[in-house]
């Protein structure tokens, strides 16, 4: 199964149409790609808050269409990265599309942790509600999105739910690029699974990108491994191998779960 990770550079120089045009162009190139991945909001910048108001999309909206094109075009699956969603009743989610290889939706993901803390995109977009995986011919994906790396329970929440492959588009910054590195393969290894982290290239409102996107296999090794700039990541992963990993070292089936409290904080 190849994969194609794109790691789009997202500058404040370049508009949204225009990154949208080569985003589209790109995915056009991967042809012989079984998944292409883009990264976490590459169309506006996870940092250009400001933006967010002006360029948030329904689901069917400009990135939906231009990306259902030209993942029919490759005839690829694609992951479309996220988009800042306008959501029927009005609230803005940070949602993610999986395409499927006839340009037809097969998943919405919207991202579960904000980030931020008080401000930015943690107070200007709702949080989702749901675990989604998306089942393809070779194996199953479980999607989460940048800041939701530091969250192990919604990754093992996905392993649970039949992922062998998580595929985690974002908009990382460099000053935390170790985190980055060690939470993509943390993640690999405690689930045994594929870890596919996509991120951006470029600096957008101040925030120097940390690129670096990392394809990590399920014993945690790094199979590839972007620099700091806009590039095409391809890795060639084999379908079995979560679940003989899983076979060989059955840690996953060594869980405790319920675990009864600390005796001191039992009321
Ligand atoms: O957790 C981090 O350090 C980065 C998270 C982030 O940039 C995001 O979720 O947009």
């Amino acid at each position: 199964m190849r994969a194609s990770l794109i790691q789009i550079a997202v500058d404040r120089d370049e508009s949204v149409d225009s990154r949208r045009r080569r985003a589209a162009e790109l995915v056009r190139g991967q042809r012989g790609s079984d998944l292409v991945v883009l990264p976490e909001l590459w169309p506006v910048g996870a940092f250009a808050y400001e933006s967010f108001e002006a360029e948030a999309e329904t689901l069917d909206g400009p990135t939906h269409r231009a990306m259902a094109e030209a993942a029919a075009a490759a005839g690829v699956w694609l992951h479309a990265g996220s988009v800042v969603e306008r959501a029927p009743d009005g609230r803005l989610f940070n949602t993610s599309l999986v395409l499927s290889p006839e340009g037809r939706l097969a998943g919405v993901y919207r991202k579960i942790h904000r980030f931020g803390f008080d401000k930015g995109e943690a107070v200007m977009m709702a949080a989702g509600e749901d675990l989604v995986t998306v089942r393809l011919p070779q194996a199953t994906l479980g999607l989460g999105t940048c800041y939701d790396l530091r969250f192990p329970e919604l990754f093992r929440g996905l392993v649970d739910a039949g992922a062998d492959v998580l595929v985690v588009p974002a908009g990382w910054p460099e000053r935390r690029r170790a985190h980055w590195t060690l939470l993509a393969r943390a993640r690999a290894v405690e689930n045994q699974s594929y870890v596919l982290a996509c991120g951006t290239a470029g600096t957008h409102a101040g925030v120097e990108q940390a690129g670096h996107s990392i394809v990590v296999d399920p014993w945690g090794e790094v199979l590839a491994e972007a620099g700091a700039g806009e590039e095409v990541l391809t890795v060639d992963l084999d379908p079995k191998k979560p679940a003989a990993t899983r076979d060989q070292f059955p840690a996953l089936k060594d869980r405790r779960l319920g675990l009864a409290p600390p005796a001191s904080a039992r009321p």
